[in-house]
């Protein structure tokens, strides 16, 4: 197996005294699409939410490509999240008064590209994810599918490294989920992306290339290891 892209060790993290993860360790590899389930309130979220560095665990490591994220500054953060880090939330979170293809471009513009070409290469992945003719809509305008394929382009256009979706269908019915899932999947393995999915769905898990699960904020493997 590789080195792994991204590791987080026995983390732990609480909001307010309602504990969320308690000693949850994983591992996404270059590349793989891991898909990381469980019950509501298990913890997803926020695993999600420390190893993308945008909250710290109270307890425990974070360390992506060798680099400390548990320790990093808010500028280091905020230039991974910029550059090497995707993200799609499940309801898509677009910035509304922007048309499709500004939302798209925006993270190129703010990466320092020319309007320009931004532009451009906003309507060609605006294109792949099967919403070209779109660009001029304003998210209140669009459907779910189609807002949650902006955001997909959104988060690919920078050509990161890893992109974390939370529940990334969850506001989707049946077929606009799997169109979803084949246009992230399919890009994902193209660009060799890696890619976080939080799921409760089954479904959406199985476009994963492996599964972990999480129970009360530890992985299910490692609450079995406690429990022996
Ligand atoms: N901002 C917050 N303030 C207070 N408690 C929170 C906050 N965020 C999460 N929690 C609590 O932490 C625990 C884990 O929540 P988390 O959202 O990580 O789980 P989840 O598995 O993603 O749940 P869901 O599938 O319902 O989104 C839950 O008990 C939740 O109520």
């Amino acid at each position: 197996m590789s080195t792994p892209l991204l590791t987080g060790r026995r983390l732990f993290k609480a909001h307010g005294s309602t504990p969320a993860l308690r000693g949850a360790s994983v591992e996404l590899h270059p590349g793989e699409i891991l898909a990381v389930t469980g019950a509501s309130g298990s913890g997803k979220s926020t695993l999600l939410h420390c190893l993308a560095g945008i909250v710290r665990p109270d307890e425990g490591t974070v360390e992506y490509a060798g680099e400390r994220l548990d320790e990093a500054s808010e500028a280091r953060l905020g230039e991974l999240r910029r550059t090497e880090f995707g993200v799609v939330f499940q309801f898509g979170q677009l910035i509304p008064e922007l048309t499709a293809v500004d939302n798209v471009a925006l993270p190129l513009l703010l990466a320092g590209t020319p309007r320009q070409a931004a532009r451009e290469r906003a309507i060609a992945w605006l294109e792949r994810f099967g919403v070209r003719g779109q660009e001029a809509l304003r998210p209140g305008e669009m459907s779910g599918g189609q807002a949650q394929r902006v955001s997909l382009a959104r988060a690919l256009v920078t050509g990161p490294k890893v992109v974390f979706a939370d529940e990334p269908t969850g506001a989707l019915d049946s077929l606009s989920g799997e169109q979803v899932m084949t246009a992230l999947t399919h890009t994902a393995r193209e660009a060799a992306t890696a890619v976080l999915l939080i799921t409760h769905d089954a479904q959406v898990a199985a476009y994963a290339d492996r599964e972990v699960t999480l129970r009360d904020g530890v992985l299910a493997a490692e609450a079995a290891e406690v429990a022996r």
